[in-house]
């Protein structure tokens, strides 16, 4: 926590300021509809800055640092802006000192910034709590404003250090490697994979968690993003979609999925990576499987086996054996990872240049438990 000593002249009592810094980012949380009735067709519109003065009584310990980073519906977001992101906290952090962090964000992509940043982060002491709404703040009874007042006590709680990436909605605090948002339209959307549920949540004004501190995974990556975005040129923030980090295609299955995709996410992409979304635990037709294989052979593109279904594993036992009864060497479980997660670990995982086997190791780890 950054501490500023403050003196009541009155009382001669002494306080701490905890310095928050709040990253906005946009989402529906910054966004106006036409109506105070609306919940769709709404607009970013509003700063940072214009949420927090919508919270006239927070508390006085807290000295509250803004910084826009860019102002866009996270459907927009690429890796472009994930790298700008940790490049804000790392220098705020290195610079400044700031140890306590609040980004608002879209709900729609927000558990892929959160898995990111858990992964990449990994300063002692350093809270990051990631906060949106599912209505926008013009709405009679939105949810924007106070899962940002909440987002700001979790950021400044003492017992948040050291819990990974915190994700904070709806009274309930989750962590970001686990978090996914499980209904398109209503308020109680984010959840822990089944297996993993909720770290604490926010009631009567109080932060609340169930379990001592812990962190789901040992894996954590050392990415240089000042130096990727010095070489990339990122300093922008228009809505451009730019891949930054090496290209992972996803792919669903279903009934008669036609793997002639897969080539063309080869031959026209230049995919470093596959994740299939795989039916049931690991079931992909022979045929596809067969083309993963020839995939792999040919180009050494490997590919995640992860699953449609919400919660549950895709263990190394459920990869597919050829008719030689072998599992290809480029087959990865992708364990209880979704598919958006399995993609960023694969592109950390091709940023390290790591080789299939260690690639392996990494969704082999507690917390995954693929490989
Ligand atoms: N509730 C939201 O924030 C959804 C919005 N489309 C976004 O992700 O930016």
């Amino acid at each position: 926590m950054t501490e500023f000593k403050i003196t009541d002249t009155k009382t001669e009592e002494t306080k701490f300021l905890t310095t928050i810094k709040i990253l906005g980012t946009g989402g529906t949380i910054a966004s106006k509809a036409e109506s105070n009735t609306a919940t769709s067709n709404y607009k970013v519109d509003l700063t940072v800055e214009d949420l927090v003065n919508k919270i006239p009584d927070l508390p006085k310990d807290l000295d509250l640092k803004y910084k826009q980073l860019f102002n866009l519906d996270s459907k927009e977001l690429s890796s472009s802006h994930l790298l700008i992101l940790h490049n804000e906290i790392t220098q705020s952090y290195e610079n400044e000192g700031i140890k306590n962090f609040v980004i608002t964000h879209g709900t729609d992509s927000l558990e892929e910034t959160a898995f990111f940043l858990d992964l990449t982060i990994n300063f002692p002491d350093v809270v990051i709590v990631i906060t949106g709404s599912m209505r926008p703040s013009s709405n009679v009874s939105s949810d924007a404003i106070f899962n940002l007042y909440q987002a700001i006590r979790v950021a400044a709680a003492p017992e948040s250090k050291n819990r990974g990436v915190l994700v904070v909605l709806n009274d309930s605090i989750g962590s970001g490697f686990y978090i996914t948002k499980t209904n398109a339209n209503s308020l109680d959307t984010f959840k822990s994979s089944g297996q993993a549920g909720f770290l604490g949540n926010f009631v009567h004004d109080a932060v609340h968690y169930y379990y001592p501190k812990s962190h789901p995974s040992k894996i954590h990556f050392k990415i240089d993003s000042a130096k990727l975005i010095r070489l990339l040129d990122l300093n922008y923030v228009d809505t451009k979609r730019r891949n930054e980090l090496p290209e992972v295609s996803v792919f669903y299955n279903v009934q008669g999925f036609n793997p002639a995709l897969l080539q063309l996410a080869v031959d026209q992409i230049g995919t470093k990576a596959i994740v299939m979304a795989t039916s049931g635990a690991g079931s992909l037709s022979t045929e596809t499987n067969e083309i993963l294989k020839y995939i792999w052979e040919k180009y050494g593109i490997p590919v995640v086996y992860s699953k449609r279904s919400q919660d549950g594993c895709v263990t190394a036992w459920s990869l597919p054996q050829y008719e030689d009864g072998k599992v290809s060497k480029g087959s990865i479980a992708g364990g209880y990872l979704n598919p958006q997660k399995c993609r960023i670990l694969m592109q950390l995982c091709l940023l390290q240049n790591y080789t299939v086997e260690q690639m392996k190791s990494v969704f082999e780890t507690d917390g995954i438990f693929g490989g």
